[in-house]
C-alpha cells in the first residue's frame, strides 16, 4: 500500500498513540489539538484517514468545526472513542456519520490500554464498518508485528461493546477495592457482559460480537488493570473518596462516568433491565456506599441465568 496521509485529532493518551502506531507502519502522520499552533483546517487537508481520539465531550464542537471543510470522497474517518452524547444519545460514529454521510465511517475499539501499547507491548484491535474496504485499508495502516488489526462488519455493536465496558470497569474497580475476591469479579465481569449484550442487542449490534476483543476483550482488559481510568474511578471509590476527588487527580478521561449517565436515562425510557448499571449510577451520584451497591445487587430477584 502506498503510504497514506493521517490526520489524528485529539492528542491525548490515545490520540498519540494512534498517531504513532500509524507513523511506526510508514504513514505521513498529522497530529491536532486545540493547544497546538497548527490549524484543523490545515491538519485534515488532504488526508486519506481522519482518526477521532477526542473525548466524547468535545466531539460535537470538532466535527461542527470540520464539517464546513471539503473532502475526496474515499477519505475515511475514523473514530477511536468510547462514549455517548448526553443529549441525543448517539455514538461517536453516528454523530460523524450523520456529519458526513457520502463518506465511510469505521470504528476502532479494543483491548488497547494506551500505556501499554506506547510501550510497543503486544496487543490487539478491531476496526468495524458496514463499508468493508475502507475498514481493510484502516486494518492495513494500522496493523504491525506489534498491534494487530482484525475488521468486523457490526460497527454499532464493537462501539458500544468498547463504551459500555467502561460501566462495567467503574464497577470492576469498587469490586477490588472492597477486596471482594475473585469469584466476586469472575460474577460481576460475566454478568456484566450479559448487561452489555442486553442493551447492545436492543440498539441494534450482533450478539456475536460482544464475545470479540471489543466486548469481552475489552472487559477483561479494564476489569483487570489499574491503568484503566474507569476501573480508578472505581476503586478510589470503595477507598470512600468522593467522585469529585477521584476526577480532580485522575489523569485523563474515564468516560464510563458520563456512560453510565446517558445509559440509565436510555435504558429507563426502554424499559431494558440494567443492575450492575443502575448501582454504577447511585454509587456515583453519593446515593449508596460502595457496600450498599453490593448487597442491591446479591439480594436481586433470583432468575435464570440467561434472560436476554
Ligand atoms: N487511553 C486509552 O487507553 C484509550 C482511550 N480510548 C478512548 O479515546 C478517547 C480519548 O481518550 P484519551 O486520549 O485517553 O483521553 P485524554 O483525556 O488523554 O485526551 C482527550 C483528548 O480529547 C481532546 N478534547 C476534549 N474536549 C475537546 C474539545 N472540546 N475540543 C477539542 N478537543 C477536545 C483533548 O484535548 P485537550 O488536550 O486540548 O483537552 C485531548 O486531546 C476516550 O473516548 C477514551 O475512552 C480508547 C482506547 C484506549
Ligand atoms: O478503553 C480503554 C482500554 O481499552 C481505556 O480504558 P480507560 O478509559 O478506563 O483508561
Amino acid at each position: 500500500m502506498q503510504p497514506k496521509l493521517v490526520a489524528v485529532l485529539g492528542a491525548g493518551a490515545w490520540g498519540s498513540t494512534l498517531a504513532n502506531l500509524a507513523t511506526a507502519t510508514g504513514h505521513t502522520v498529522s497530529l491536532w489539538s486545540r493547544h497546538l499552533d497548527r490549524s484543523l483546517a490545515e491538519t485534515v487537508e488532504g488526508a486519506d484517514i481522519i482518526v477521532s481520539a477526542i473525548s466524547m465531550k468535545g466531539v460535537r464542537s470538532v466535527v461542527e468545526q470540520i464539517q464546513s471543510l471539503s473532502f475526496a470522497p474515499e477519505t475515511i474517518f475514523l473514530t477511536a472513542t468510547k462514549g455517548l452524547e448526553p443529549m441525543t444519545t448517539l455514538t461517536p460514529a453516528q454523530i460523524w456519520q450523520a456529519a458526513f454521510p457520502h463518506h465511510p465511517i469505521v470504528v476502532l475499539c479494543g483491548p488497547n490500554l494506551s500505556k501499554e501499547v506506547q510501550q510497543g507491548l503486544p496487543a490487539a484491535t478491531v476496526v468495524a464498518s458496514t463499508n468493508i474496504t475502507a475498514a481493510e485499508v484502516v486494518q492495513t495502516v494500522f496493523s504491525s508485528h506489534r498491534f494487530r488489526v482484525y475488521t468486523n462488519s457490526d460497527p454499532i455493536g464493537v462501539e458500544l461493546g468498547g463504551t459500555i465496558k467502561n460501566v462495567i470497569a467503574i464497577a470492576a474497580g469498587v469490586c477490588d477495592g472492597l477486596h471482594l475476591g475473585t469469584n466476586a469479579k469472575a460474577a460481576l465481569v460475566t454478568r456484566g457482559l450479559t448487561e452489555i449484550i442486553r442493551i447492545g442487542v436492543a440498539w441494534g449490534a450482533k450478539i456475536e460480537t460482544f464475545y470479540g476483543l471489543s466486548g469481552l476483550g475489552d472487559l477483561l482488559a479494564t476489569c483487570n488493570s489499574p491503568l484503566s481510568r474507569n476501573y480508578q474511578v472505581g476503586y478510589q471509590l470503595a477507598q470512600g473518596k468522593t467522585l469529585a476527588e477521584i476526577l480532580e487527580h485522575l489523569e485523563g478521561t474515564a468516560e464510563g462516568v458520563n456512560t453510565t449517565q446517558v445509559l440509565i436515562a436510555k435504558a429507563h425510557q426502554q424499559h431494558i433491565s440494567v443492575p450492575i448499571t443502575t448501582q454504577v449510577y447511585r454509587l456515583l451520584q453519593a446515593e449508596i456506599t460502595p457496600r450498599q451497591a453490593l448487597e442491591e445487587l446479591m439480594l436481586r430477584d433470583i432468575k435464570p441465568e440467561y434472560n436476554f
